[in-house]
Order: structure tokens, then sequence, then C-alpha cells
């Protein structure tokens, strides 16, 4: 008797269905002959059906962490069996500019066949089953089986169970992970809300910003270099010591001293994604929870402006003796106001903290956070102590040596007449590196004209290059003018005292 992969799907189903009837039978049936039937309908099953199948879910059983299982297996489907699929996808990534071609991909309940070593797997994808449809669902599995999530079912010969669990899921997960290294996109991703519920999306990440480029201290530039580079290599001594491998850093300093920028640069140093954590829009700490443990390994983890989001200490001085009263021992809890201000989210310091550094932050690893803020003196201690943030990293005002890194970069001059002064009234006034890389930023006219000589001096001539020379030397004087005299309206501003 030969009987269809599908066929013998339908009559397990059938069979096990069969048994949960029975063993759903009235009271005043036999006990024991209930039992033998409900327990003989699989064995009987399993004896005659030659296959077997594993199932791969997006989710998790707990619903909380994605299955990477599932990422590979899509992966390596998309790569290797696509030819025989009717039912196909297409999508544009976001980066089409550097990948203008679609992305094919198998679609829902579309079956494909691999054939390995000389044994025969099929795959299908099962949607997510919809809400609210109305149908009953008899399932074996626990849980809100409506709200099953998208699945991959393998379907094999009994025979092959060994090749497929020692060998052929194997591969399917070595093939994935040379192809995301090979096509590896860095990606920035933010939270939003649907349907009341949080989720990441993402878009390809290419910051601009490299470490050489950032105008601060050297010293402590090589400071920080060195520590990205210790906990990049360092999963041994992490796990030596039993410490969990993350690294927690808090960026503070006025706005548009580059502690944005230093993120760009350090996802760029290290090669890894960005999570940008919008706390407002996060319920609560289940919410909180299930948001980080979506990040992947290799990530900066980054929460901007925490001083800034509209955080209301629940136990802050005047609370905390109405707290210890209730028992909770002055725990601090930061109740973040959704921006409806109808509804209070219930994201307290203590469960970001539990990521931070408490039990979840255990949960994965490769992974760094990144708190910044314009006003560290505002901070909850609890969040600033040493230990939880391992490094405090202070971004300032531009000093003449951080003016001449951005001179560097951004004029490709090491000297000029105009230095001197550029560098005393820089110590008198407090200006940022952002207004000064505006003032020595190149404009539209400049840029063409450099471009047009750039164009021509392939053909070597002497005149072209002096060309090029001069006007750059031309952009340089004029840049450093403008400066000149923002700074000394700056100096101004600094020495006049405020009007009663
Ligand atoms: N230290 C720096 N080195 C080089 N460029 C800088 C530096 N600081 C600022 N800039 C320039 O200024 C722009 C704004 O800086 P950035 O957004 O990184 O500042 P920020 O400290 O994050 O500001 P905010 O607190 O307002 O978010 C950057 O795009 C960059 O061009």
């Amino acid at each position: 008797m030969a009987l269809s992969v599908e066929k013998w799907v339908g009559f397990g189903s059938a069979m096990a269905g069969f048994g949960l009837l029975w063993s759903r039978m009235p009271e005043h049936v036999h006990e024991e002959t209930r039992y033998i039937i409900s327990s003989l309908a699989p064995m009987v099953m399993s004896y005659f059906n030659p296959y077997e199948q594993i199932t791969i879910s997006e989710y998790g059983e707990e619903r909380f962490q994605r299955n990477k299982m599932f990422d590979a297996v899509s992966t390596y489907l998309t790569s290797t069996c696509l030819d025989g699929a009717r039912k196909l996808k297409a999508e544009l990534r976001h980066n089409s500019k550097d990948d203008p071609l679609p992305r094919i991909i198998m679609d829902e309940d579309q079956e494909v066949v691999d054939n390995f070593d000389g044994a025969r797997m099929w795959w299908r994808l099962y949607p997510r089953s919809a809400k609210n449809l109305g149908r009953t669902v008899i399932s074996y599995l626990p849980g809100d089986v409506d709200d099953e999530p998208r699945r991959y079912r393998l379907v094999f010969h009994k025979r092959h169970r060994q090749l497929v669990l020692d060998t052929y899921l194997p591969r399917v997960v070595d093939q994935w992970r040379e192809l995301i290294a090979k096509n590896r996109q860095r990606t920035l991703f933010t939270n939003y809300v649907v349907d009341g519920k949080s989720n990441w999306s993402s878009v390809p990440f290419n910051p601009p910003a490299k470490f050489d480029m950032l105008a601060m201290d050297h010293a402590k530039k090589t400071e920080i270099l060195n520590d990205l580079r210790s906990f990049r290599e360092g999963k041994e001594n992490h796990s030596k010591v039993g410490k969990a491998w993350k690294r927690g850093y808090l960026l503070h300093g006025p706005p548009g001293t580059g502690k944005s920028t230093m993120i760009g640069a350090m996802a760029n140093f290290l090669d890894y994604d960005v999570y940008d954590l919008d706390l407002t829009s996060v319920k609560d700490n289940s919410e909180l929870r299930k948001l980080f443990l979506d990040t992947t390994d290799k990530s900066i983890i980054v929460i901007e402006d925490i001083d800034a989001i509209e955080v209301e200490l629940t136990t802050n001085r005047k609370d905390k003796k109405a707290a210890n009263e209730d028992g909770n021992n002055g725990k601090h809890h930061v109740v973040v106001e959704l921006s409806n201000n109808t509804e209070k989210s219930k994201v307290t310091l203590s469960g970001l903290l539990g990521f931070v550094d408490g039990l979840w932050s255990a949960c994965g690893s490769e992974r760094i956070f990144v708190f910044t803020t314009n006003h560290v003196d505002r901070l909850d201690p609890a969040l600033t102590r040493r230990g939880r943030m391992d490094s405090h990293i202070e971004l300032s005002y531009c000093r003449f040596e951080a003016f001449k890194m951005l001179a560097k970069t951004y004029l490709d001059i090491t000297e000029h007449s105009q230095f001197d002064e550029i560098g005393r009234l820089l110590e008198e006034t407090n200006t940022t590196p952002a207004e000064v890389a505006y003032n020595l930023m190149p404009f539209g006219k400049r840029d063409s004209e450099i471009d047009r000589l750039l164009d021509e001096i392939d053909g070597a001539s002497a005149d072209v290059a002096n060309n090029l020379t001069r006007v750059k030397k031309r952009d340089a004087d004029n840049c450093l003018a403008g400066l000149l005299e923002t700074l000394k309206k700056a100096k101004l501003e600094y020495a006049t005292p405020p009007m009663d």
C-alpha cells in the first residue's frame, strides 16, 4: 500500500482525532477501555505510517523568543529549493539601491521537496492561524491555538531519521550561517506599536561615522576603542568569571557633542546591528521583555535621552516612604507615560535594569547597552551606579585638539594661520563639535567645482592640480573665517550677563 505524504499526514491526524475523541468519552464508559483505546490509536498510526515529521515554529514554546531555526529554514529553502515551488512571494529590500533585485521567497501553504543524500524531504510553510474565525480547533498543544505562529513542517521517511537529525538539519543551519555572513547588512531596528503590541521594524544601517572622524580627546578615544576590542574578543573571559557577555555604556554630554555619532562609530567598529528602543512606546515590562528577547546577538541596544523620557518615579524621594510601607523596600519604579497620556505604562526601572544586568541579561550574548543623556545629574542613581553601566563616557564641548581633527576631516588641512585664534576662542566659549562641524561643511558650489577639477585631474595637467589646491585653500579660508565669526559672536554672548 503506497500512500502519499499528505494522505499519511491526513490519516495520522484522523487517527489522533479518533484517539482524542475516545479520551473524551463520557464517564460511564469503563475507565480502562477508554485508556486502552486512546493509547492504541497513536500506536496503530505510528506502526503503519512510515513517515515522521518535525515542526519548526516561528516562536519558541513560550512565545517569547523568535526561533532562529525558523529563520535558518527560510533562508535555506529560499536558496536551495525554490525551483519546484509554484507560489512565491517577492520582496524588495529597503536598500534596493545596493540590491536592486527583488528577493523571491516561498509563499505560505506552499510545499517544496528537497533531495538530500538520496532522501526526500518535504517542506511546507503553514500560515499563522487567524484569530476569531469562529471555528472550533481541536489541538493537543497547550495554550491559545488560535494564535499559533507560522511554522514549517518537515516530513521524511522514518528510516532517514538519523540522517535528518545528525546531518540534514545541522547542514540547514550551517548554510544559513554562511549566507548571513556573506550577505551581512547592518540593520537599525526601532520599536513600533501595532494593534497595541510592540514590534521591531528595521532598515538597513550604514552609519557614516568612524572613530577616526570623532572629534574628542585622543587618549579617551583610544581607551574606548581598547575597551570595545577587549569586549569583542572577551567571550572566554566573561564565561570564565561567570559574567554575561554584555557591556553597558552611559554616554553623556550636551546636545551636539557626538553621542549619536559615537553609537554609529561603535556599530561600524564592531559590525553590530543597532536596536533603538523607544521606551515611550512600550506598554509594560512583559512587552519590554519580548522586545529584548527578540533582539539578536552582536547588537547594540540604545535608549537615547533617557532623562527626557517622561518618567515619573513612583518611588522618588517623596513616594519612597509609601513604597517602603507597602513592602517594596524602596525599589524604584519608572512609570513611562504613553504619548496619549490616557494609559499608564508599567515599564519599571527595575524591569529595565533586569535586562541590563539582572537575570534576563544572561539571555543572549555579545550585547552592548548604550544609554544617552544630556543631563547625567537627573538620572536615578540606580541607573548610573558603577557596575551597572560599565563605562561612563563624557562627550564635551569642542576644544582645540578636537577642532584640529574636524579641520582634518572636513577641510583636509592640519594647519592654517587662523588656527591660533580659533583655538583661543574655543577655550573661551562652549561651542559644540556639531556647531564647528556645521561651519566647516562644504557647500554645494564648492563640491561641484572640486568634483569637476578632480575629474579633470585624470588628464594630469599641472594646471588642474594647481587649481584644485587653490580652490581647496580658498574654501578652507572661507570656512575658517565663518567659524571665527561664529566664535566671536559666541564669546560676546558668553560674556554678556543675562538681562533681569
Ligand atoms: N565629537 C564629534 N565629532 C565629530 N562630529 C561631531 C561630533 N559631535 C557632533 N558632531 C557632528 O554634529 C552632528 C550632530 O551630532 P550628534 O547627533 O552625534 O550629537 P548628540 O550629542 O547625539 O546630540 P543630541 O544630544 O542632540 O542627540 C553629527 O552629525 C556630526 O556631524
